[in-house]
This record gives structure tokens, sequence and C-alpha cells, in this order.
């Protein structure tokens, strides 16, 4: 079996984690984490039953599978020290940093087999979505392996051209967050109306899994399911109305777009 190794304990790594160790597929004494924060050593000690170590060396002397969990702005200064090892070694090397092209991986690492990808955080509880992307060098084993580590977790989608993983980040690694905005919008909004905070939130929220849920096992598109809850004269007309009167489409098209350039952005900044 394989040992893994998370360089990095932060919000990700333990989403992934959380669902790897959940999952069973992974037994946790065959992972590896290391993170210069004592308190989030000691809580993915607790929490998975999982090796932590202070020193990133420590984490992957013995790993076959790297998994890079910092943030895209240390990156460098993180994989600077772990060269020799890594490319003696040749583990395969994971990235889920938002912006570090393989170009930089491949110079900062000294590895070949490298795999981009871009999760979020819904990984937590086996819901996530990640895109996958890998470099010529990975064996049909390594993307396998990539494949099932990341598949523990949630949905996996391999694209053909690494540009297309700041595409993945604007709609899927990112995603989340749009969701959240519109349920804090909700909740304000009915409590505008008058319902307490309390229930404006429950309502808000089960209103978010059930459509969430109606789409994913539905046999027509969400447009479809959106005509469905609209009758002619009636209530969702108005509001849809309004939000198309506000470009609603146009904004999420400007958004997603604005996070997509800002991976590449990204790359250009923090790459050599
Ligand atoms: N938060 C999200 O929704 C998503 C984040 N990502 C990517 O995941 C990566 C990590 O993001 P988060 O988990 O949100 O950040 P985070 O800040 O929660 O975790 C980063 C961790 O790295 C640790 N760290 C800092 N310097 C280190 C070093 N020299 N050696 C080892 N560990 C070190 C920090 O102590 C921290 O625990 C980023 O590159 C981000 O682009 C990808 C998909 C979704
Ligand atoms: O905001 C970020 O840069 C990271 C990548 C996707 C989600 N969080």
């Amino acid at each position: 079996m394989s040992q893994i190794a998370f360089i990095g304990g932060g919000n990700m790594a333990t989403s992934i984690i959380g669902g790897l160790v959940k999952g069973g597929d992974v037994k946790a004494s065959m992972i590896h984490v290391s993170d210069p924060g004592a308190e989030q050593r000691a809580r993915l000690s607790k929490d998975f039953g999982i090796n932590v170590h202070e020193n990133n060396l420590d984490a992957i002397a013995k790993a076959d599978v790297v998994i890079l969990a910092v943030k895209p702005q240390v990156m460098k200064d993180v994989l600077q020290p772990l060269q020799a090892t890594l490319s003696s070694r040749q583990p395969l090397l994971i990235s889920i940093a938002a912006g570090i092209s393989m170009d930089s991986l491949a110079s900062w690492s000294g590895c070949k087999a490298l795999v981009r990808c871009m999760p979020n955080t819904p990984a937590l509880l086996g819901r996530g979505a990640t895109g996958l992307f890998a470099s010529a060098a990975v064996s049909i084993d390594q993307r396998n392996q990539a494949d099932s580590l990341l598949s523990a977790v949630g949905l996996t989608v391999w694209v053909k051209n690494e540009s297309e993983i700041d595409a993945v980040t604007a709609v899927s690694g990112s995603g989340p967050a749009y969701y959240f905005l519109l349920m804090e919008a909700m909740i304000a909004a009915g409590q505008k109306l008058g319902l307490s905070k309390e229930t404006a939130t429950r309502l808000t929220l089960q209103t978010a899994a059930g459509a969430a849920e109606m789409a994913l096992k539905s046999d027509v598109d969400p447009a479809e399911l959106r005509r469905r809850v609209t009758s002619p004269g009636g209530t969702t007309e108005r509001a849809i109305a309004t939000f198309e009167a506000a470009h609603l489409r146009d904004i999420v098209d400007a958004a997603l777009k604005a996070a997509n350039d800002r991976g590449a952005e990204l790359s250009q900044q923090l790459g050599d």
C-alpha cells in the first residue's frame, strides 16, 4: 500500500484527509502530514489518527504520493528545500494549489510525474468536485492512484489542457463560495420580509440542498427545472424577471472570468 504525504495541513488537506479516513480506502497509518502549526498538527492527529510532522522532509521520507496543500504564494519556498529528496525518490506529485503551473512545479520539485488538481471544500463530506490534469510522465497506475485519492472525496473529472484547470477553479474550486454568498443574500432578504433569522436560514439551506439534489437526480437540465417552478403570472416569474433585469447571467459570467483570469495571473506572478 502506498504512503501518502500532505505538505500543509490546512482547510483543504483536512477536507481530503477526512474523506480518505472516513471512506476507509486509505489506512490512517499510511497518511503523513507536515505543517508548521502545532495546533493544526494536534488537531489532525486527534481527529484522524494520522502521522504528523513539523518538518516537511520527515513527511515525504517514504512517500509514494506527495500532495501539495500549501498556499500558492509559499509553494516555491516550500518545494526548494525538498527538491533533492523529491528528485531522487520521484514520487507522484499532486498539487491542489490554484495558479501554480506544471512548469513551475517541475522546476521547483525536480519531479516528473505531476498532477495538478483543483478540489473544493465539500470534499469534507465526500461531496467534493475535483478537476485533474496529468503531465505526460504520469503512468496509468499513477493516474488511477490520483483518481482514487480524489474520488474518495467526491466527483473527479480529468481535463485535457492545463489551462482548463483555471476554468475548473472558477467553476467548482471557488464555486461553493458563490452558493454561500447567495445563501447569505437570501437569508438577509427573508429577514427583511419578516422571517426570523433562524427560519430564513433553515428554509434557505434546505431549499439549496433540495434544489441541488433535484438537479443532480433529474433527467432534465436546470433550465427546465427552473421553468417547472415558474408558474405563468406567478411569484417566481417576478423574481426571475428581477434577476434577469439586473443581468445576473452577465454578473456570473464576469465573476467566473475574473476567477479564471486570476488563476492565470497567479501562474505568471508566482512562476519563474
Ligand atoms: N480553500 C479552498 O476552497 C480551496 C483551496 N485550494 C488550494 O489549496 C491550497 C491550500 O488552501 P487552504 O487549505 O484553503 O489553505 P490553509 O491556509 O487552510 O492551509 C495551508 C496550510 O499550509 C501550512 N503551511 C504554511 N507554510 C507551510 C510550510 N512551509 N510547510 C508546510 N505547511 C505549511 C499552513 O500552516 C496551513 O495549515 C491552496 O493552494 C489553495 O489554492 C484548492 C481548492 C479549494
Ligand atoms: O480562493 C482560492 O484561491 C482558492 C482556490 C479555489 C478556492 N479557494
